[in-house]
């Protein structure tokens, strides 16, 4: 288990992270979801002590944040790789291998053959998702039990990011208690990838779900009916009038189809709504509210 217990980051006047509280499952891929500026990065960061936080205690339970152990165990692929720009992906290899004991050298070449890497090239000389690529392969050489992936599939060619969907997934095959942490804008990412999401707006964790209970729990539900009376049922995120009948989205799917028949409304039609709608809509309501 790793647990954020109050995590708080003072980054400048405009922007505090947190508190943030939260606790992450072994064995499990959680999707870190916010608009930009949301601080998911600077979470990353955080939990990589590469900023100092003001507060808060993580508990990494590979040994505390207080002691080096812990380092071993998590590795992390930032968004942009712009401490290692002055250096050849081969230099990168040697500094990773001196670096990290355990990191697998033969594992390293698979991803780079895999990757069509250029071992001599300088990485500030590569393209950007070529240069997702080399850090994606360096990091996954490592024996680490846990991988923060900062946006990882963001400028990637559509092979480049099955082969790196792949990889996550063998990654995660290691052990029963391997583990991602991935931000990324992208509904499909955290369709086919993701257990668990984390959603962030402005600094703060608005809210935790587990992927599949949250898609089951949202539809679209078309009625015939009074807009007014629908609208008020517990769980309804909008019903407008289209044509003759009520078009319903509700967040609290079973008890509001539960709660139509025993009005006696006819429902012409429920269907599933997308991750990518549902994401839109909590986001953008959380913006109404806040
Ligand atoms: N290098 C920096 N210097 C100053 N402020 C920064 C810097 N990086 C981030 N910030 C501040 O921290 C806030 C959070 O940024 P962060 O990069 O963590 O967000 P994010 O959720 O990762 O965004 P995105 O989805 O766009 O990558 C920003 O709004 C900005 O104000």
């Amino acid at each position: 288990m790793i647990s954020l217990q109050d995590i708080y980051k003072k980054v400048d006047k405009s922007f505090e992270l947190g508190p943030i509280s939260c606790q992450i499952e072994p064995g499990s891929i959680v999707a870190l979801v916010g608009n930009n500026g949301a601080g998911k990065s600077t979470l990353f960061q955080t939990m990589m002590e590469l900023v100092k936080k003001e507060s808060g205690e993580i508990d990494y339970h590979f040994g505390t944040n207080r002691e080096n152990g812990w380092k071993q165990a998590f590795a992390y692929v930032p968004q942009t790789p712009l401490m290692y720009q002055g250096f050849t992906i081969a230099q990168l290899a040697d500094f990773f291998e001196m670096s990290y004991p355990g990191w697998n050298r033969q594992e390293f070449q698979r991803l780079a053959t895999l990757f069509e890497l250029p071992h001599k090239k300088l990485i500030e000389k590569l393209s950007g998702g070529m240069q997702k690529k080399a850090m994606f392969s360096l990091t996954l050489a490592r024996e680490s039990k846990v991988l923060l992936l900062d946006e990882p599939l963001a400028g990637v060619d559509f092979e480049g990011q099955e082969q790196m969907r792949d990889e996550m997934v063998r990654y995660m095959e290691r052990a029963v208690d391997q583990t991602i942490l991935l931000s990324t804008h992208s509904a499909d990412e955290i369709r086919t990838l993701a257990d668990y999401i984390l959603l962030m707006k402005d600094g703060h964790l608005l809210n935790q779900y587990e992927k599949d209970s949250l898609i089951a729990s949202w539809s679209r539900i078309w009625v015939e009916g009074d807009t007014s009376v629908l609208k008020n049922l517990k769980g309804m995120v909008s019903a407008s009038k289209q044509g003759s009948l009520v078009e319903c989205v509700t967040s609290n799917a079973f008890e509001v189809e539960q709660e139509l028949k025993k009005m006696g409304a006819t429902v012409t039609s429920v269907q599933p709504l997308e991750l990518r709608e549902i994401l839109r809509i909590i986001l953008k309501e959380e913006t109404k509210s806040a």
